[in-house]
This record gives structure tokens, C-alpha cells and sequence, in this order.
């Protein structure tokens, strides 16, 4: 690792052997530098400290630091997966204070999401990705894309997290397609951007990401005709190029092997050059297989076009001819753009003029430069309508309807500042455009916040730092200034040497101190001191570029064209905008006017926004993992101001927030202390006073804020329990209409007001505990109230159904007992009768005494339940046995001997009772003759079985 540092002691990096030693120094120190998150906890805040410290982390593979309100990014050129997880974009997202956690882009991203959520004003949030070429501005803003993506869509219903999804896929692929047609190869980076982006991810109410709206500005289209010797045209040439199959390139003219002039350095094969993804992203984001194919027969025609070359007329009066080899490329062309062939020739080598009163018609033969110059024009206008719909297609599939969102992040991805040796006016507008945003970013923090200081009565030390309004007034300044001066040659239209132009410049802005002129310097030129260093803008050329003609025939002539996608890119109704009119006052729409306008635009956006800075940083230009170059890092931190940005952060009060939004914020901290202010607690103080002068209002503020930061000692002490040093009262300042504080008050007061409303969730929560108790429990009450009437019912029912069923069945019963008492003394009176008719001593003859007739009254009624009773009577011996007996047969118990109870056999039961003296009835183990004998009302297994073996013998008195 340090001999990778080392190893640039030679040449430029001259502080090498140094640099290990401070390196090591470092690294030996208490708190190692590569451990510090934070540029502003560097000490002394210098240019050298801060490029040590991001050495140190770099080289331990910590490629995010804070630098106060910003975040310093260094592009590690290796891929670092575990970087971009998912699961890492989750655990910022849920994390109570992501600040907390490693410095990273995701930290910004859920910064900005948390703001909105908050709906503190601004609420609209926007990142400013800046940078070198090839710092890694886009990958910066792709990843914050696809953490957007994560975190906002979180949708409750399974239908809503579909849509969700769908949108924020096709979001993405936007990526790919816009990089395929608006990246290209460079020296500096193999994917650079040739335009700016503001992507604008629009939020709804419940923070969900419902569509994105993209503006792109400075496409470079010159890059279509014209590449650097090193440099690779727009990756879309190349991917349909390499990525056709046989049909296709068929279909497209491009037969495996051809050569195309304007598609310089073929066989370099890069990982952007992927024409499937395109495609695949294409058709995602709704442009579907035939458009693609009329898209890239088009772009295949540019190719074409680039191959079609003059050859130098002698003759002024002749157009120039066409070079052989090109007749077959100019066929090609008026075919796949559906172009008639000859007028689109003429289109290329005459130019018409209108002139006079009647806008008379001439003929021009173009020379051949001039026929090379329409040519390119022709495919710079062409690739620049396509980009322009595409951007607009890609729109209308991402974005959301109006009403549908609420709230947006932006996310602007610049080309960062430009030094070449040869810069021209695409430079001068890239470098404008970064001094615009430097101007922003030092209004928003630098000068803004020292100045506010003043005004909210802070006294505050000034740093100086570097206001880019003077270099800013020199490119667009009124009413004299370097595109003022452009424009001005563009609109008079008169015939002006570049040597010209430097002179004009030179003159009309001599007092500028951010003009310099280098007298050495052949070419004529002038040179900008811009905040990130002086650049040469070379004055060739300048006007033209400015002017970026395009000949009216050669709308006209695509106009006439039967391609369907170009009928849609030059529509016939158009009228031709480019064609000036000699009566016409309108000014002329050049370049830097156009640049001018869409950049006011873009900061009229900014300025209503919350911004957020990321500065990537390129550790070397040669793209090399693991070498941080001090000298071309130092200029960057330089160009990017990031040294006064840490002072002021570190030392200011980067926070402030108006009374107002401070008391609707804090104002429920005054729960936790009892306050002093008069009046009944209110969190929203404007509710009901809309009306009131704002010195009224303020007046009414000032108690409730005293209120408010009174509770900060003790919430400070809270938040630091047992260290004494750190809950020192947190710094906060209460200005004229603002509170200024630092980040660790905002910390307190935050966790401060996380309590209250945990207090006031419980309470609320308790409340509604003890109500759906409540609740509850009369809805048990009722409930068993139901039960038990509905239980009581179901008895008394079945209750009464049982007593019916009783009385039913005693009432068989008692029928059927009678009939059978009767059937059985009847059958006796028979069996009787006839042993009186045979034997003339009968019963009647000799009438037995009361005594003996209740008694044998009774024997005969009873006898069947006496022996039932007996026999059932488990385990009843002897005596016991007789007892029940004389019970149930209701004998007298005073003279048991006048009768006995004989059994037979002990275990079988009661065989026989018999009345001893008298000894008239015997009862007899035998079969009985009787009919009914045998009849048992209620068969079950406890009825007494054996009557049937009950025989009746009748003997004659007194002899058994
Ligand atoms: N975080 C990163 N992790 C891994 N590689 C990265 C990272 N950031 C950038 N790179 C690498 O650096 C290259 C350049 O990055 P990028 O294209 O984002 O630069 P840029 O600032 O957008 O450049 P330009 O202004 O030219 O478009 C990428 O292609 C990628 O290889």
C-alpha cells in the first residue's frame, strides 16, 4: 500500500518520501487519520491535513468522508460490491440516525428522504454531484437511484408495491439507455457523460416513489461527426455495430468488417458496449422492437453519412463531385432515411439564399469544406432531434401525473470543470455551468450562512473565502461580457477573424481580474481565471460553434423524408426556426443563450430546494485502483472549495430553522419542563393568528422558544449522563428570526422530541389500552349475560320435556302395574275358583281371620316388588334380607313367626315366603303356567328376572 504511494515520489509527486512518514506519523496517533469520518475534526483544518486524511482512508479502502455539509467521495477505480448491497441500503434507511453510521452516499440519500418526510421547508431536496471527468458523478448518482428505489417503496398493498416496482424499474432503465446515446469514450473516462442530467424523483404523500421526470442539458452532438484521434464516438454506434445480428445488419447496412469514419477505434471493446441491455431497457421503457429498429437504421444511415466525402471543385460555379468510394455510401443513406438520393446530394453540395424584397431564391455551390461542414451539420441535427425525443419518451413512460406527486429529490449529474489544451465554447458553457453551481453551493453555504450571521446578529469570524461572482461576471455578465460579446458576432452576422474576437474580448473586458491573456500563445485566445484554475479558450471557430447554423434546406430536405421515426423528428408542419428572416428582430437563439436560459432554470430549481454537495474526486486520471496522486487531488480540492467549507462547518452553526418551524418542531419539548410562558400549550402557534402582523407573531414566539431552549441543558445532560464535559449547554444561538445551531444540538433537540412523543404514544397508547379494555369487558358481560339467559332457557326446556316424558311413562306404567295386578289376581281368582270347584274345602268355607286376609292382600300385591327387592339387594344376608322383605311386603314385623322366608339356595335368592301357621301358599323355583308371568314392564339389566319361575301351589291349610 505505501509503496503504491510511493511509487509516485518521482515526477509530479514529489513529496513521496514525506508522505510516508506523515503517512506512518499518522497512522501511529491516537486516533489514526484513516478513523476520522469527519474533513472538520482534522487538526488544523489545512489543504495538506485534509489531503493526508482522505490519503489515509483511501488507502484503507474508505472511500466516503464527511467534510461538514458535504460529502467528500473518492473513486476507488475497482468494483466494491459490499458497498452497494441492498442490505447495506436497508440498514441506512433504518437506522435512527444514519449520520451515525459510516460516511456514505446513502447517508445523503436518506438524509434528503428523512427532509421530506419531515416536511420542514424546503421540503423539496437536491444533490449536486460534481466533479472531475471520471470522478464518478454518474455511478454516484446511479447508486443513489437505486437506493431511492429500495427505500422509498414500501407500499402497503400488494397491487400499489407492484406499480411502485414497475416504476422505478423503468427508472432505472433509463440509465442504460441515456448512457448508451449520451456517453462516450474519452480520454479521461471510457464512460463519460457528454451532457448534464437533472433527474427529478418525484415523492407522493406517503414518500413513495411515483415517477421521475429527467432534463438533460448540452448534449455534446459534435461528437457524432467529429471524435479525438484517442476518443470513441456515442456507444450506441458501436453496440449496433458489434451487437446486430446477420438480418439486421442486413437491414442496416452494416456488413461485418465495414469501415466507418466517424466510428474511430472499433476494436476497443468496453463494458458499456452491451446493445442487448439497451435494447431490453428499451423496450421496458416502452419503445418497442420496430421503433428500435427504425432508431438504429437511422443511427446506422449517420454512419453512412460519415463515410460521404467531396472532392475539391476548381470550378466555384460547379457543386463539388463526390469521391468514388462515396456514391454507394450517399445510396445507402437516402435509403435507410428514406431520403429521395439526388435532392438529398443537392441538400449537401448547394446552398439556396433568399434575398431581397420578393426572398429571391440563389443557388449556391458550397465548397468543399463548406459541403463537410453541412454534412456534419445534417447528423448533428439528426442524432440531436433523436436524443431530444428519446429524453422525451423516456419522460413520458417515468413520469408521474401531476397530482399524483407531492414532493421531489433531484439529482444533478454535471459534467465537472474542463481543462484541455484545446478548449472551445463546449468548454466555456461546461466550465460556465460549473462556476454557476460553485456560486450556489458558496451562496448556499459560505456566504449565505456568514451573512445571515450578520443580519441575525451573530458575531461571527470571517473566513475568506472565494466568491466566483467576479469570474462569473466576466462569461455572462451584462451588458458586457465574454457571451455577450459571442452572441453579438453570432447576431451581426458579420464576417469576423478569430484574432478579431480576441481583440474585441481583450478591450470590452480589460478590467476584469479574471482575464488573463497569454502573450506567448500563437492561436488567438483568451484565458478565464476560473474558481478551479485558469483554462484557454481558443477563439477559432468560437462564433460558428456559437451560432450552430443549421441550413433550412436541410430541415426542409428531412422533412420530405418517409422514414416514420424522422416524419416524427421533422414534422412538415414545423416551420423552420432556423431560417432567418431578414425582416425578423427576434434574437438570435444561440448556443450560449439557450445554455444560459436552461441553466437559469435549472437554479431557479436548486434555489427551492434543500441542497446536499457530492464531491467525487478522482484519486489519478490514469483509472488505477489503490494510487492517490496528492498534486492531481490537491487540485481538485482546491477547484471544489472544500477547504472553506470545513471551516465554516466545523466552526459555524450549519443548522438554522426559522422561530416559526422551530416551535412547531420543539415545541412539545416544553412537556418535558414545566414552562413559563403564559397561555394554553399550543405546538401549532400560527393556528388562529394568520392575521397578526409578523411582530405580533414574533413577539408571541419569543416566550415559547425561551421555553424551548430551556429544556436544552437538561436534555443535554441527559443525553450525555456522567460526563460532565460533554453535557456542556449545546451550542445553539437564537437569532432575530432564526435559531442557528450545530449538528449536535439539532441532535439533542431531535432525541428530545423523540421522548416526548414516545411519552405521548404511550399515553395515547394507554388510553386506548384501558378503553378496549373497557370495552371488552362489557362485551363479556353482555356475553355472559346471553350465555347463562340462553343456558337457562335450553334447561328449563329440557327440563320439561323430561317431565313430560315421566309423567308419560308413569302413567303407562301405573296402567300397566293395574292391568297386570288385575290379569294376576285374576288368573289366581281362576286358578283358585277351580281348586274350589275341586276341592270342597275352599278358601271361602273356611274364612280366615283380618289379620291373615290384609296380610295375604298384601303378599299378593306386593310379592313381585318384595322379590325384586330382596334379589337386588347385593350382599343383603339373613336377617337383613327378611327386613327388606317384610318391608316390602309391609308384614308385621312384631310376630315374625306366624310366617317364614325360605330360599332355596343362598345364592339364587328368595325362593319362597311362606305364612307358617297357615301355610296355604307355597312359592315354588318352578316354571310358571302363569301367562303374564313373565311380562316385565322395564327390561333392562337391573330388572329382577325369575318370576316366571315363580309357581303357585295351593295346599290345604296349615300343611306345606
Ligand atoms: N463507487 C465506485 N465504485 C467502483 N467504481 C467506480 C465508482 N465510482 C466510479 N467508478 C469507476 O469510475 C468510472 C468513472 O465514473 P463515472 O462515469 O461515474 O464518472 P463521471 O464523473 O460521471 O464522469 P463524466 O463526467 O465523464 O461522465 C466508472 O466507469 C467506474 O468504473
Amino acid at each position: 500500500m505505501l509503496q503504491q504511494v510511493n511509487g509516485h515520489s518521482s515526477g509530479p509527486n514529489a513529496h513521496g518520501g514525506e508522505l510516508r512518514e506523515d503517512l506512518q506519523e499518522f497512522l501511529g496517533q491516537d486516533a489514526p487519520l484513516h478513523l476520522l469520518d469527519d474533513l472538520t475534526k482534522v487538526n488544523p483544518v489545512t489543504l495538506e491535513t485534509v489531503l493526508r486524511c482522505l490519503q489515509a482512508r483511501y488507502m484503507a479502502d474508505t472511500f466516503y468522508t464527511n467534510a461538514g455539509c458535504t460529502l467528500v467521495a473518492l473513486n476507488p477505480f475497482k468494483p466494491v460490491p459490499q458497498l452497494y448491497l441492498p442490505e447495506l441500503m436497508k440498514e441506512y434507511h433504518a437506522a435512527p440516525q444514519p449520520q451515525k453510521l459510516k460516511p456514505h452516499i446513502f447517508t445523503v440519500g436518506e438524509q434528503t428522504y428523512r427532509n421530506v418526510k419531515s416536511l420542514i421547508e424546503p421540503v423539496n431536496q437536491s444533490i449536486v454531484v460534481s466533479g472531475e471527468s471520471g470522478a464518478g458523478k454518474t455511478w454516484t448518482s446511479r447508486s443513489l437511484m437505486k437506493f431511492y428505489a429500495v427505500v422509498a417503496a414500501s407500499p402497503t398493498s400488494w397491487e400499489s408495491h407492484k406499480i411502485a416496482e414497475r416504476i422505478e424499474q423503468r427508472i432505472l432503465n433509463s440509465n442504460p439507455v441515456m448512457e448508451a446515446f449520451g456517453n462516450a469514450c474519452t480520454l479521461r473516462n471510457n464512460n463519460s457523460s457528454r451532457f448534464g442530467k437533472f433527474i427529478q424523483l418525484q415523492l407522493n404523500r406517503a414518500q413513495q416513489m411515483t415517477g421521475a421526470a429527467v432534463q438533460t442539458y448540452l448534449l455534446e452532438k459534435t461528437r457524432v461527426a467529429c471524435q479525438a484521434s484517442s476518443e470513441r464516438n456515442f456507444h450506441i454506434f458501436y453496440q449496433i455495430c458489434k451487437g446486430a445480428s446477420v438480418e439486421e445488419r442486413l437491414q442496416w447496412h452494416l456488413p461485418e468488417g465495414a469501415t466507418f469514419s466517424w466510428l474511430p477505434n472499433p476494436e476497443r471493446t468496453l463494458e458499456e458496449d452491451c446493445f442487448e441491455v439497451t435494447r431490453e431497457a428499451m423496450l421496458h421503457l416502452g419503445i418497442d422492437t420496430p421503433t428500435q429498429n427504425n432508431i438504429f437504421k437511422v443511427l446506422a444511415g449517420l454512419l453512412h453519412l460519415g463515410n460521404v466525402r467531396f472532392a475539391d471543385s476548381s470550378d466555384e460555379a460547379q457543386p463539388c463531385q463526390l469521391m468514388d468510394d462515396a456514391k454507394c455510401s450517399v445510396r445507402t443513406l437516402a435509403s435507410l432515411l428514406c431520403l429521395p438520393e439526388d435532392p438529398l446530394l443537392e441538400t449537401l453540395q448547394i446552398r439556396t439564399i433568399r434575398a431581397g424584397r420578393q426572398q429571391q431564391v440563389f443557388r449556391k455551390p458550397c465548397s468543399q469544406a463548406e459541403c463537410d461542414t453541412r454534412r456534419d451539420c445534417l447528423a448533428k441535427l439528426v442524432y440531436a432531434r433523436l436524443f431530444d425525443w428519446l429524453v422525451s419518451v423516456i419522460n413520458s413512460s417515468i413520469c408521474a401525473e401531476p397530482n399524483s406527486w407531492t414532493t421531489f429529490i433531484g439529482l444533478l449529474d454535471v459534467y465537472g470543470f474542463e481543462s484541455f489544451p484545446d478548449n472551445s465554447l463546449e468548454q466555456l458553457c461546461i466550465n460556465y455551468a460549473n462556476e454557476k453551481l460553485q456560486q450556489h453551493f458558496v451562496a448556499h453555504y459560505l456566504r449565505a450562512q456568514q451573512e445571515e450571521y450578520t443580519v441575525e446578529g451573530l458575531e461571527w469570524s470571517f473566513v475568506n473565502y472565494q466568491d466566483n461572482q467576479t469570474c462569473l461576471d466576466l462569461i455572462e455578465g451584462s451588458p458586457i461580457s465574454i457571451c455577450s460579446l459571442i452572441n453579438e458576432e453570432c447576431r451581426l452576422n458579420r464576417p469576423s477573424s478569430a484574432a478579431q474576437l480576441q481583440t474585441r474580448i481583450e478591450s470590452a473586458l480589460a478590467g476584469s481580474p479574471c482575464l488573463g491573456h497569454n502573450k506567448l500563445s500563437r492561436e488567438p485566445s483568451f484565458i478565464v481565471v476560473h474558481y478551479a484554475g485558469p483554462v484557454r479558450y481558443y477563439t477559432a471557430g468560437l462564433v460558428e460553434k456559437n451560432k450552430d447554423p443549421i441550413p433550412p434546406e436541410l430541415t426542409r430536405l428531412l422533412q420530405q423524408s418517409q422514414d416514420p421515426l424522422l416524419k416524427v423528428l421533422f414534422p412538415t408542419e414545423e416551420k423552420s426556426q432556423e431560417e432567418p428572416s431578414s425582416q425578423s428582430r427576434t434574437p438570435v437563439l444561440t448556443v450560449v443563450s439557450k445554455f444560459k436560459a436552461s441553466l437559469e432554470q435549472l437554479l431557479q430549481v436548486l434555489h427551492g430546494t434543500t441542497p446536499h454537495y457530492i464531491r467525487c474526486i478522482k484519486p489519478n486520471s490514469q483509472g488505477q485502483a489503490q494510487t492517490f496522486l496528492l498534486e492531481e487531488v490537491l487540485s481538485q480540492l482546491e477547484a471544489c472549495g472544500l477547504v472553506e467549507t470545513i471551516h465554516i462547518s466545523a466552526a459555524g452553526f450549519p443548522i438554522r430553522v426559522s422561530h416559526q418551524n422551530f416551535v412547531e418542531r420543539y415545541g412539545l419539548l416544553r412537556r418535558l419542563h414545566p414552562h413559563t410562558s403564559p397561555g394554553p400549550y399550543s405546538p401549532f402557534p400560527d393556528e388562529g393568528h394568520s392575521g397578526w402582523s409578523p411582530h405580533a407573531k414574533e413577539a408571541m414566539l419569543q416566550p415559547l422558544l425561551q421555553d424551548i431552549l430551556h429544556t436544552l441543558p437538561a436534555l443535554t445532560q441527559a443525553a450525555t449522563p456522567g460526563d460532565p464535559a460533554e453535557a456542556m449547554p449545546a451550542s445553539v444561538h437564537c437569532g432575530k428570526t432564526k435559531v442557528f445551531m450545530t449538528d449536535s444540538t439539532l441532535e439533542v433537540l431531535e432525541r428530545g422530541r423523540a421522548q416526548v412523543l414516545e411519552q405521548c404514544a404511550r399515553c395515547i397508547q394507554g388510553g386506548w389500552r384501558r378503553y378496549r379494555h373497557r370495552k371488552q369487558e362489557r362485551q363479556r358481560q353482555a356475553a355472559v349475560l346471553i350465555q347463562a339467559a340462553i343456558r337457562s332457557w335450553l334447561t328449563r326446556r329440557h327440563i320439561q320435556r323430561l317431565h313430560t316424558a315421566a309423567t308419560v311413562i308413569k302413567r303407562a306404567w301405573q296402567k300397566w302395574r293395574i292391568r297386570m295386578a288385575f290379569l294376576a289376581s285374576k288368573e289366581l281368582d281362576d286358578v283358585e275358583e277351580k281348586h274350589l270347584f275341586q276341592a270342597p274345602c275352599s278358601l271361602s268355607s273356611f274364612p280366615l281371620p283380618q289379620a291373615q286376609t290384609r296380610l295375604l292382600g298384601a303378599i299378593i300385591r306386593l310379592w313381585p316388588l318384595g322379590l325384586v327387592l330382596a334379589n337386588a339387594a347385593m350382599g343383603v344376608r339373613g336377617f337383613q334380607r327378611k327386613l327388606v322383605v317384610w318391608a316390602c311386603l309391609q308384614l308385621p314385623t312384631s310376630s315374625p313367626s306366624s310366617y317364614t322366608i325360605q330360599t332355596i339356595q343362598e345364592q339364587a335368592g328368595v325362593a319362597s315366603i311362606r305364612a307358617l301357621p297357615q301355610g296355604s301358599i307355597k312359592f315354588h323355583c318352578r316354571k310358571s303356567p302363569l301367562r303374564y308371568a313373565d311380562i316385565c314392564p322395564e327390561p333392562s339389566s337391573y330388572s329382577v328376572t325369575g318370576f316366571n319361575q315363580i309357581l303357585l301351589e295351593r295346599h290345604r291349610l296349615g300343611h306345606v
